[in-house]
């Protein structure tokens, strides 16, 4: 008897455990009605106690989020004990450990998942949020090695738009930035550009720029911004780490300097895409009709349920046919087995 009988119930047919952290554990699915794979993140409220607050944060971040390099979000479930959080599947893993396999990547490689990241964080402040948790570990890659950014657990949507400064410290301490670790005041926007920078030198190095056992000696570093330059790097990647990685945050490069730096535009000859990628929100007349034929309901009917995005079974199977479509697989919705009688 499978022990999470809700999701059974949802159209998901759980397989092996892919994850587990604080927040519970993920477990990946397949969706049953269009076979789609999926990852489901599996929460025992009762022992999320003050983690709570973070889940429902993640939920209504990605619930106004729709980019090609930030993991989608098809479906919330609630009960009684649980949340269940049916999240896009990214076979590819952790960019950390992609970054470890390699050892380190070539400057061309680093430069095409960075692009990605710049995308999406981009994307993610004209949407008026801050992420605060960057690092490899929450960059997750598809079978495609397409980048998608994870945990907005930590995110920020500063009441007075991203001009606004933020105060709560929180994330890892090997990915903060100075003005973060030092409890000062800071732009939400400010401490993902540094937090980029050390996603970006352990793209580049295949290790950290400031690494300690010590909590102390690790803030020491931070604080003086010093890293070691290894041989191999290039003068341009050089210098946008110098930039990144600035201890003051009003000489950081920022965001808009980051689109069209010479290293970033290298091979490219154009600066990473910014334009929000509303492409999940749009109206398909085919998966509508994939939909209205399979349960026989008026396309207008059901285009004006789904236009609510209620994150339900609806929205999944809407959102995993936009999958199915985008990857060229045929957008047919499987019949329900009927228990023989
Ligand atoms: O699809 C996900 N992961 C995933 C799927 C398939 C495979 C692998 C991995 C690698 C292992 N070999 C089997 C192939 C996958 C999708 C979304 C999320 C997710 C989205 N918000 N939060 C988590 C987490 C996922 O992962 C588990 C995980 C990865 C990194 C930190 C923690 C957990």
């Amino acid at each position: 008897m499978s022990r999470y009988p809700t999701l059974r119930a949802c159209g998901y047919e759980l397989d092996r455990t892919i994850g587990t952290g604080g927040f519970g554990k993920v477990k990946l699915a397949t969706h049953t009605l269009t076979g789609e794979k999926v990852a489901i993140k599996i929460m025992d409220k009762t022992k999320l106690g003050k983690d709570l607050p973070r889940v429902k944060l993640e939920i209504s971040a990605l619930k106004n989020l729709s980019h090609p390099n930030i993991c989608k979000l098809y479906q919330v479930i609630e009960t009684e004990s649980h949340c269940y959080v049916v999240m896009e599947y990214c076979s590819g893993g952790e960019l950390f450990d992609h970054i470890v396999e390699k050892s380190r990547l070539s400057e061309m490689e680093s430069r095409m998942f960075f692009r990605q990241i710049i995308s999406a964080v981009s994307y993610l402040h004209d949407s008026g949020y801050a992420h605060r948790d960057l690092k490899p570990e929450n960059v997750l890659l598809d079978r495609e090695q397409n980048l998608k950014i994870i945990d907005f657990g930590l995110c920020a949507k500063p009441q007075g738009g991203m001009d606004s400064l933020l105060l709560t410290s929180c994330g890892s301490p090997t990915y903060a930035a100075p003005e973060l670790i030092q409890g000062v005041k800071y732009h939400g926007s400010e401490v993902d550009i540094w937090s980029m920078g050390v996603i970006l030198y352990a793209l580049l190095c295949g290790c950290l720029p400031f690494e300690s056992d010590n909590i102390d000696e690790l803030f020491k570093k931070i604080l003086r911004g010093k890293y070691i330059e290894p041989g191999w790097l290039s003068s341009g990647s050089k210098r946008l780490l110098r930039r990144m990685l600035c201890v003051d945050p009003l000489k950081r490069i920022r965001i808009s300097e980051l689109i069209n730096d010479p290293w970033v535009r290298l091979g490219f000859g154009c600066p990473p895409s910014t334009k929000t990628h509303d492409i999940d929100r749009c109206k398909d007349m085919e998966c509508l009709e994939a939909i209205s034929q399979h349960f026989d309901i008026d396309k207008e009917i059901i285009w004006s349920r789904l236009s609510k995005w209620k994150y339900d079974c609806e929205t999944a199977t809407y959102l995993l046919l936009l999958n199915k479509k985008k990857n060229g697989s045929p957008l047919v919705l499987k019949k329900k087995e009927v228990p023989n009688q």
